[in-house]
This record gives structure tokens, sequence and C-alpha cells, in this order.
């Protein structure tokens, strides 16, 4: 058995008096797409933060490798949100050339030569992946939403992550666009063997896309003080395929997961 990637023992994020999240345990493997639901401010986004190393946990510990995470970002975790902010004065290929400048020349700034033709060559590739290669010179003004969110998945690839995190990377997106997004990113899950964690507020994409589900969600409740208790991984559910595998089918719907959502939410 190889070590998982990433694993969380019973972590718990706090800011001040309010929990946000509580007694995570859980293990993820090389490989693995985890698509996140639940309700809003239920701390999706954090938990992205803390794999992404810009918060730190509270409580317990988080591995990488079985490692404390590093608690700044690296290389080896990439990051697209759901509203993308680009460099708007820069090209689409100007865009994606500063991830590779930052990451191979942080003190020049600037790659010279022989080196800057290899990491333009890189970034027309990784644009032509992400079917922007006749865009390269448009400017952020001139892409529409679908487009700036290629252009931010080649940038967050860039750096070749093993881990890729996106918080509602289509939210703002047309459901055609989505379709198109969702086969590319399908497409670069398994042909570059990423680890990708997904937040979504659409159960259904959630599990179209994943490999594995996760609900966050409360599992109990303080009615004077709300903030008290946070959120745990109250399912946990295998995907086959973007489908429930047989044997779960039954315990979990989409339906019967919507529903306790909602009956949740109207406590
Ligand atoms: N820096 C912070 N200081 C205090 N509270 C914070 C901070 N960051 C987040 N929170 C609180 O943590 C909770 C979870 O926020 P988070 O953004 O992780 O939720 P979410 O599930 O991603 O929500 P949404 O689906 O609406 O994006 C919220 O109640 C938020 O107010």
């Amino acid at each position: 058995m190889s070590m998982p990637i990433l694993q969380a023992k019973n972590v718990w994020k706090e800011y001040g008096d309010v929990c946000v999240l509580e007694r995570i345990n859980v293990s993820i493997n090389a490989g693995e797409f985890v698509t996140v639901v639940g309700a809003s401010g239920c701390g999706k986004s954090t938990f992205l933060k803390l794999v992404l190393g810009t918060e730190s946990v509270s409580r317990g510990e988080l591995l990488l490798d079985g490692k404390p995470i590093p608690q700044e970002p690296d290389e080896h975790r990439g990051i697209v949100f759901q509203k993308y902010s680009v460099f708007p004065h820069l090209t689409a290929l100007g865009n994606v050339l500063l991830a590779d400048e930052f990451a191979q020349s942080r003190w020049l700034g600037k790659l010279f030569g022989a080196a800057k033709k290899q990491a333009e060559e890189r970034a027309v590739a990784m644009l032509e992946r992400v079917g922007l290669g006749h865009a390269l010179q448009r400017y952020p003004s001139e892409l529409s939403g679908g487009m700036q969110q290629r252009l931010a998945i080649a940038q967050a690839l860039m750096k070749k992550p093993r881990i890729l995190l996106l918080d509602e990377p289509f939210g703002a997106l047309d459901p055609g666009i989505r379709a198109d997004m969702h086969q590319l990113i399908r497409e670069l899950w398994l042909q570059q063997g990423l680890t990708i964690f997904m937040v979504t507020h659409d159960l259904k994409e959630g599990f179209a896309l994943g490999s594995r589900l996760w609900v966050f969600d409360k599992a109990r409740h303080d009615p004077q003080s709300p903030q008290r208790y946070g959120a745990q991984i109250t399912y946990d559910i295998p995907l086959h395929g973007g489908k429930l595998k047989a044997e779960d089918a039954q315990r979990f719907s989409p339906e019967a997961l919507l529903s306790s959502e909602k009956t949740e939410g109207e406590q």
C-alpha cells in the first residue's frame, strides 16, 4: 500500500470563537478526484485553504506525504477560483508565462534566452492543451468567462502541481460551457494523474465529475450559539466513473442528499 498523498487527523479550524471545521479525519490517495458539496458558509473553501497552505489548522494534523503540510503555497498545490483575477495588462500567453517566471526565476523576475524560449513553448503547449491556442495574444477583457477559466487552469497547471484545488471554478459559467469544462478537467485529471479537490454548489456536477464525493455539514447544532460547532464530512461517498457504485446507489441517491441538506437548513 502506498502512502496517502494527504491525511487529516482530527483536524479543527477555528477563528476565535467561531468553529468552522471539526474532527476532520480523512485520507486521500494520489489520483483521487474529490468533489466537495455543502451549505453556504460551512467551510468548504476553508478546507481548500488548509490544503493550499494559506491557512493553518487550529488543532490536529494535516499531512502531505506523511509530513506536516507546508504553511505556504508551493508548487505541489495549484488553485483555481470561481472568479479568477487575471492580470488585465497581460495577454493570455503573458499570464501563463508569469506563472513559470515566478516558479523558475523568483529573484530575477524575468527569463532570458534559451530559458525564455523553453518557457514560451511550454506556455503555448499548455494554452493549446486547454483550448486557447487561438487566443495566445488576447487580453483578458477579450476572453469569455469560460476562456478566462481555461486560462486560470492553464496558469495553475504550469507549475506542475500534484494537487489541483478548484473552488467553484465553473459556478459563473453557462451550462453549455460548463459541459465543455467538465470534459476538459476530466481529461486533465486522467492524463496528468492529478489529485483534485473541487468545491461545487451543484450536487449533480459533484456526482458527475468526481471519484469521491464529500458532503460537509454540521453534525451537531447549538441553537443558542450557531458558531459553536463546526462542519464535518458527514458523507464520504465512493463514485465509480462519475456514477455511484451499485452497492451505494440506494444509500446515497442525489435526492436523498439534497433533501437531508434542506432539512438541516430549515431547522
Ligand atoms: N478569516 C476568517 N475569519 C473569521 N471567519 C472566517 C474567516 N474565513 C472564513 N470564516 C468563516 O468561516 C466560515 C466558512 O467559510 P467558507 O468560505 O470556508 O465557507 P464555504 O463553505 O466555502 O461557503 P460558500 O459555499 O458560501 O463559498 C464562514 O462562516 C466564514 O464567515
